[in-house]
């Protein structure tokens, strides 16, 4: 069989349908060796059925589905078996097994029906219960091991079927994180060495993290596909699950991560506010204005600076200019319009120096003014001065309203603001 540049999987136009309701329609897509593929979605997407529609388990209605281009149609039940191993979702684990014997069970497409497992075959078996983990529990019962050894030994069993092809079904369903993040490092390794992983998980973050490309089903058909930053967004999301959210990469882990919240309807929508920020001082404001569908600007932030980052995540309006800089004079005219034109000024509980005074100047153009005083201004001065003196003159302003960020909160909670 020759396979070079071939995808290991082509799925075209796919339709499944059980008891007169259409659960799957027209998916189509492929997926080359090494690839390793989270499918992910809502409950009741079909992720299941598409895995066991894929291993030709009798779900199929409509469409064509190959293997190394070969129709799985045209191929023997043993045959299949050594293409593609697949772990279901619920597996009984036969009574009285040992850890071992369940393993060599995987070695069956290679027996002739009057063999027993070879040497060879318990070499596999023992090869790859050492690659999981579980080499020490070879002659345990698989009734007495825990959760987490009982998905680990499932997972060698599946590759001592020795496939190009694995489907896993939440294998990570009631493991702890760190099991669950351990499986899905041994499938990363496994595709890193030529295997390909079709893998069903709940977990949208760990699969972002670990899979080479997501598919999102929802509703039965895909949604998306590709690699997970451009599969995981927020309009993705909203349109999977029905959920409010936002994307962002978490600069502690560098990971894909996502903040999800209620949708707040229209409460805020009428009315625009602009947040005076930089230094990470706007993060929380924004969210909380956010999450009430405010209409949103802000600024003068610097790149590199978490309020940049926190208004990309939200998608908000944002002045941003260079790091370690005097705002321009052309930022605090923009800042200034973005304050005249808004119904309420935030003015966060900045630090202020030389290089920010602009965007203090600014709040003095606000029609109305909320300032945010978490740390009083003296400890926030590095100016020699002119900073606290300009801010008591601000906050003295029949305009303006002062603070603390929880106060804002719990105002904004009670529909004051
Ligand atoms: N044998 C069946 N007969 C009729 N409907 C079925 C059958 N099996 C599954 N379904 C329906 O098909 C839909 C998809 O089910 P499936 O298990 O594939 O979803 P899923 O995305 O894996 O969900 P979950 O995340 O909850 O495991 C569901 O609405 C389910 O009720």
């Amino acid at each position: 069989m020759t396979t070079a540049g071939q995808p290991v999987l082509s799925v075209a136009n796919v339709g499944v349908t059980l008891s007169d309701r259409i659960i799957l329609k027209d998916i189509s897509f492929s997926v080359m060796p090494g690839e390793f593929v989270g499918i992910i979605g809502p409950n009741g997407a079909g992720k299941s059925t598409l895995l066991k529609g894929l291993r030709n388990m009798g779900v199929i209605s409509d469409g064509d589905i190959r293997v190394f281009g070969q129709p799985i149609g045209n191929m023997g039940d043993k045959q299949l078996a050594r293409m593609i191993a697949y772990m279901q979702q619920e597996v009984n684990i036969g009574f009285g097994f040992t850890a071992l014997e369940m393993v060599l069970a995987g070695r069956y497409p290679y027996l002739k029906w009057w063999q027993n497992e070879q040497s060879e075959d318990f070499a596999i078996a023992r090869k790859y219960m050492a690659f999981t983990g579980v080499e020490s529990l070879a002659e345990k019962s698989v009734q007495q091991v825990s959760g987490g050894e009982r998905q680990r030994i499932l997972l060698a069993k599946v590759l001592a079927q020795d496939t190009p092809l694995i489907f896993l079904d939440e294998p990570t369903a009631s493991l702890d994180l760190v099991y669950q993040e351990e499986i899905f490092r041994y499938c990363q390794v496994m595709c890193q060495q030529g295997k390909t992983v079709l893998i069903v998980v709940h977990d949208i973050k760990l699969a972002a993290k670990f899979c080479s490309r997501l598919i999102l089903l929802a509703n039965g058909t895909v949604v998306a596909d590709g690699a997970p930053q451009d599969v995981i967004t927020a309009q993705n999301l909203e349109r999977a699950y029905g959920l409010h959210s936002a994307v962002f990469i978490n600069k502690v882990t560098g990971n894909l991560d996502i903040h999800t919240y209620e949708a707040a309807g229209t409460l805020g929508r009428q009315r625009s506010v602009h947040i005076i920020g930089g230094g990470g001082a706007a993060g929380k404001i924004m969210r909380l204005l956010h999450e009430k569908s405010f209409a949103l600007s802000g600024g003068v932030f610097q790149q590199g600076d978490t309020d940049a980052d926190v208004a990309a995540a939200f998608g908000v309006k944002a002045i941003v200019g260079p790091p370690f800089c005097v705002i321009s004079q052309e930022h605090g005219n923009e800042n200034q319009e973005k304050i005249h034109a808004a119904d309420i000024t935030v003015l966060c509980n900045l630090y202020f120096g030389q290089q920010n005074m602009a965007n203090l100047k600014a709040a003095f153009a606000a029609r109305k003014l909320i300032v945010i005083e978490d740390t009083p201004v003296e400890e926030r001065d590095f100016t020699g001065g002119e900073a606290a003196q300009l801010y008591r003159n601000l906050i003295s302003l029949p305009q303006v309203t002062v603070l603390s960020s929880n106060q804002f909160a719990q105002q904004l909670f009670e529909g004051i603001i």
